[in-house]
């Protein structure tokens, strides 16, 4: 296999800044390229510069998220317009025993999430060809890369959030997004903003802040 030199070094770095990874979770996400790689000449779900630079663009990126929450296993997580599969994919690679229930409104960004999730054998992730509203189940998480403005995106899931607390007072919204927050979160003064920076020293990413709103609204 392959992997681009920038690639190389940045898989390096998801194994130090995420050092328990077990074999099986390194060859995963190993795997990651290729497959985008081979799926993007067919359907073009990822741009070029962003394939070339995929384990810090989209992996590194993504697993922000565990940085914030480490899900327990049997957790029940939707994340809404997974687009390619992010954050969707590499959670799933980190978390195993977590139900991972992926949405897009876009056919065939789908395909390539399914694919994917093939070539790496996820047992763990479900997707499904809708919009979000669209959806009736409920989840102890709701997790999310660029999507929506916030108040349109908890609109779209706030009856969506389970009832049973598996993560007491954390069950929520855990929303990776860029642009200034200021306004948009005015009207959730529960949410908890962090910057990505704090999490990871080469945080150079576009989307630099990572949003967790704790939500009880069937509670
Ligand atoms: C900018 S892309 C982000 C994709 C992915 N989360 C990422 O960060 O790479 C936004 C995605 O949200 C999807 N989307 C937008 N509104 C949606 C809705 N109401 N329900 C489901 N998916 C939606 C779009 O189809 C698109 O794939």
């Amino acid at each position: 296999m392959t992997i681009f030199a920038e690639n190389l070094s940045t898989m390096l770095l998801i194994r130090n800044y995420f050092p328990d990874l077990s074999e099986l979770q390194i060859k995963q996400f190993e795997q990651l390229e290729e497959l985008y790689k081979d799926w993007n000449l067919k359907i073009n779900v990822v741009s070029r510069k962003d394939i070339d630079e995929l384990y810090l663009r989209h992996v590194l990126h993504s697993l922000a998220i565990a940085k914030v929450i480490s899900f327990q296993p049997g957790t029940k997580v939707m994340d809404v317009g997974t687009g390619g599969g992010f954050p969707g994919i590499p959670l799933a690679i980190m978390f195993p025993e977590t139900n991972f229930h992926l949405v897009d409104s876009i056919a065939k960004k789908l395909k390539v999430v399914n694919e994917v999730v093939e070539g790496l054998g996820l047992t763990n992730v479900k997707t499904s060809h809708c919009r979000v509203e669209e959806v009736k189940d409920t989840y102890d998480f709701i997790v999310s890369r660029a999507v929506a403005a916030m108040p349109t995106f908890v609109h779209w899931v706030k009856g969506k959030v389970a009832k049973k607390q598996k993560h007491e007072l954390k069950n929520g919204i855990i929303y990776l997004k860029g642009g200034e927050l200021g306004e948009e979160l005015q009207e959730f003064p529960k949410a908890t903003v962090y910057n990505l920076s704090d999490f990871y020293k080469e945080a150079f990413f576009e989307t630099k802040k990572l949003v967790h709103l704790p939500l009880k609204y069937k509670g």
